[in-house]
């Protein structure tokens, strides 16, 4: 479980959040959702340490995340496994050496483990006997899948994914949310995924949280969603013409 409380942040004269309080539950996937420029990935990373909030703490399962030192903070960091945009592989290693890397800097597993777990991971994301193929060689739904085998090499009991689905086409970003929700259910992972993707949004999103004008707008589930009266949001998630006309059919 992780617990954020009252987190604000503020680069130069623009605050960006401002005051926000949630509990990500493991097992779940928590969507992080909101407009262009409301602070989404800057919360994103206020959580995972990658920018230190102004005030607010973060705890992961009772650990005080924001009052550690760097030294202190290592083993929380090796049990999150992170999936960003581009999918950051190393262009210069096969899928087999990315997913181990995380495996070679923080393990001191032998390499015949390491490539064990290397090939459960790819198994695991349907790219069984792809290891000696380079990113290049990759399409980019495959390349957001060595991404999540990566995520998942070192047992993450925390996962942050930030737009899974940014350049793939609706069905490959169906088959990659469906990815994450099967792995973090499996595993009981606590997922926190940041997106635009109301297919998403609608499809996996058991806990939801709507940011808008650096607060938290709104909480809730992808079945409350549809039904909202809140127009902040309802403008947000029905804002075609066509979301509009499902959503009076739901
Ligand atoms: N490192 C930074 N330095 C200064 N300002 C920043 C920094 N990172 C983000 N911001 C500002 O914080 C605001 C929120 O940015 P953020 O990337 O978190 O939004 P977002 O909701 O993820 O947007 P998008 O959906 O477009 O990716 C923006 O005004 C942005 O310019």
């Amino acid at each position: 479980m992780i617990e954020i409380t009252d987190i604000y942040k503020t680069f130069g004269e623009n605050e960006v959040l401002k005051g926000i309080s949630a509990t990500f539950h493991p097992g779940k996937n928590n969507l992080i959702i909101g407009g262009s420029g409301s602070g989404k990935t800057t919360l994103l990373k206020c959580i995972v340490g990658l920018h230190e909030p102004t005030k607010g703490k973060v705890i992961f399962d009772s650990e005080n995340f924001t009052d550690m030192d760097f030294e202190q903070r290592v083993p929380i960091r090796k049990q999150i496994g992170m999936l960003f945009q581009n999918s950051a592989l190393f262009d210069s290693m096969t899928v087999e050496e990315n997913i181990m890397f995380p495996l070679n800097l923080f393990t001191d597993m032998s390499a015949k483990e390491k490539l064990d777990r290397a090939n459960f991971c790819l198994e695991r994301v349907n790219l069984k006997e792809k290891n000696k193929l380079y990113p290049s060689e990759l399409s980019g739904g495959m390349k957001k899948r060595v991404g999540i085998a990566r995520a998942i090499s070192m047992e993450p009991k925390y996962l942050f994914v930030d737009e899974p689905n940014s350049g793939l086409d609706p069905q490959t970003s169906i088959v990659i949310d469906e990815l994450i929700n099967e792995i973090t259910r499996e595993y009981k992972i606590t997922t926190v995924m940041v997106t635009h993707d109301m297919n998403s949004v609608m499809g996996i999103g058991d806990h939801i949280i709507f940011l808008h004008q650096g607060k938290k707008w709104w909480e809730g589930t992808n079945k409350e969603i549809a039904h909202t009266d809140n127009q902040e949001l309802n403008d947000f998630v029905f804002a075609s013409k066509f979301t509009q006309a499902a959503k009076e059919k739901l």
